[in-house]
């Protein structure tokens, strides 16, 4: 099988840059005080942890492991941990960041924080991973805590990872902490809902764009990069709303078929074939995978990495709105060719937050000790997910920016009020 390895991104940017140009942008139009912008810019806590494991052939090998937390004016930290060959601390910064600002343009009452190790875990074996994973919590004992830093899944971790990751932090307290950590297996204190949260809320925010738009979902088109835990839940439930998804990649590749992607027969065939799309017979592979962001689709949903639309092939994207299931897939340059485009653009720190909201009920109903039912969870984080998306609607009109800038608008002013109440400093 032919992966594309590192991964395809043409002229990779700085994702911290991106994330600080917006919010100079964001902070300038809300006349943010010099103090609370020297606060925010800087993260609060960073910690380098080395993390030796020994792998299956004998060998030992040190792993790099990281977890940065933004701000925890607004709560505990919260923010998933990634695993993957490229994760750098500069992404980590800028991925801490925007858990912030999405945590607060959701009104959830969490901080900001995320975690990476570098690793390829498509080349490990599960034990190896479970020992990364024990390690990588024991080195973050003290930073991690229900009331201090709840992580969760990102890229290339999932229920299975967040079931260790509880149980080493709860053999380490002398007792069972399910609080610590979202994203668990459900018999472990998981939510139900929060498997596909983050696909539903980016679909959410597509229908509420296209309302805006005057885009009927019954005859609109979508193109979605990525099919892993975000992009196929995305295309699943956008499908079911009425959209004909033409195209979905994954590492292996982009796959079109004009006629519509049967999505459950996408997501079948991925689990029956170690997790990738590599071989689908219901759709034509593309020669180039990024000429899926290309497509004359009405909805184009990024969610895989970031910085796939850079100044490189901005010029080239036909979609007529974009909803951001990746953080961070737009580059700063990218932006304003985009916006002069006339193309609307739902950023990720609203589009996807619909997994961090479930996450937050996750732990409450952890602290409740009880459990929710699918109906509650799903309309609870649709409310959430459409009252946000109308306020930073309404922000964008107000101060004439752009989406983008608006949801910075709505997240800083939020944590900035917080700062002038709660003081001390
Ligand atoms: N999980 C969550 O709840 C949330 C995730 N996000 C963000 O959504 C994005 C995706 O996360 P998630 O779905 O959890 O991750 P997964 O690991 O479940 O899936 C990632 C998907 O992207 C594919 N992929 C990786 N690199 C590329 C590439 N260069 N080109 C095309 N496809 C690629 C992967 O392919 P393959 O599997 O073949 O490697 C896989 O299909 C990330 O930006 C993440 O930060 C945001 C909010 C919450
Ligand atoms: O569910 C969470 O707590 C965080 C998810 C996440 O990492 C994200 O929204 O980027």
């Amino acid at each position: 099988m032919a992966y594309i390895e590192p991964a395809p991104i043409k002229d990779k940017e700085n994702p911290l840059e991106s994330m600080m140009e917006r919010f100079n942008i964001a902070a300038e139009k809300l006349g943010l005080s010099e103090e609370v912008y020297n606060v925010l810019k800087n993260p609060a806590k960073q910690v380098i942890v080395s993390l030796p494991i020994t792998m299956d052939n004998g060998k030992i090998k040190v792993f790099e492991g990281i977890r940065v937390v933004h701000s925890n004016i607004l709560g505990p930290a919260k923010g998933g941990i990634r695993f993957a060959p490229d994760v750098h601390i500069d992404e980590v910064r800028a991925l801490a960041a925007w858990m912030t600002w999405k945590c607060a343009v959701v009104d959830i009452p969490y901080g900001g924080g995320k975690g990476g190790v570098r690793c390829n875990p498509r080349e490990m074996s599960p034990g190896e991973i479970e020992r990364l994973v024990r390690a990588y919590t024991l080195a973050m004992i003290d930073v991690f805590g229900p009331d201090k830093d709840i992580p969760a899944p990102d890229m290339g971790t999932g229920p299975r990872e967040m079931a260790w990751l509880m149980d080493e932090y709860s053999k380490a307290k002398g007792t069972t902490v399910n609080a610590v950590v979202t994203g668990k297996p459900l018999v472990l204190g998981g939510s139900l809902g929060r498997t596909e949260a983050t696909g539903r809320g980016v679909m959410v925010s597509a229908l509420a764009a296209m309302e805006k738009l005057k885009i009927n979902p019954f005859q609109a088109t979508c193109a979605v990069q990525g099919f892993g835990n975000v992009g196929s839940w995305a295309s699943a439930l956008l499908e079911e709303r009425g959209l004909k998804v033409v195209a979905v990649s994954d590492i292996s590749g982009a796959y079109y078929n004009a006629n519509g992607i049967d999505i459950q027969k996408a997501i079948a065939y991925r689990d029956g074939n170690k997790g990738v799309l590599e071989g689908f017979d219901g759709a034509e592979k593309l020669s180039d995978p990024l000429g899926l962001l290309e497509l004359k689709v009405d909805l184009l949903v990024p969610a895989a990495v970031e910085d796939v639309i850079t100044k490189a092939n901005v010029d080239k994207i036909n979609a007529r709105l974009i909803v951001e299931g990746a953080n961070g897939p737009t580059s700063f340059n990218a932006d304003k060719i985009i916006n002069e485009k006339g193309i609307m653009v739902v950023p990720d720190i609203l589009a996807n937050a619909g997994g961090v909201t479930v996450s937050y009920f996750e732990w409450v109903q952890n602290r409740l000790g009880y459990k929710w039912t699918a109906e509650r969870v799903n309309r609870r984080s649709d409310r959430i997910m459409k009252e946000a998306f109308d306020q930073v609607y309404k922000t964008s009109v107000k101060h004439e920016v752009p989406m983008r800038i608006a949801a910075y608008i709505v997240a800083i002013d939020k944590v900035a009020q917080t700062y002038q109440f709660r003081g001390g400093f």
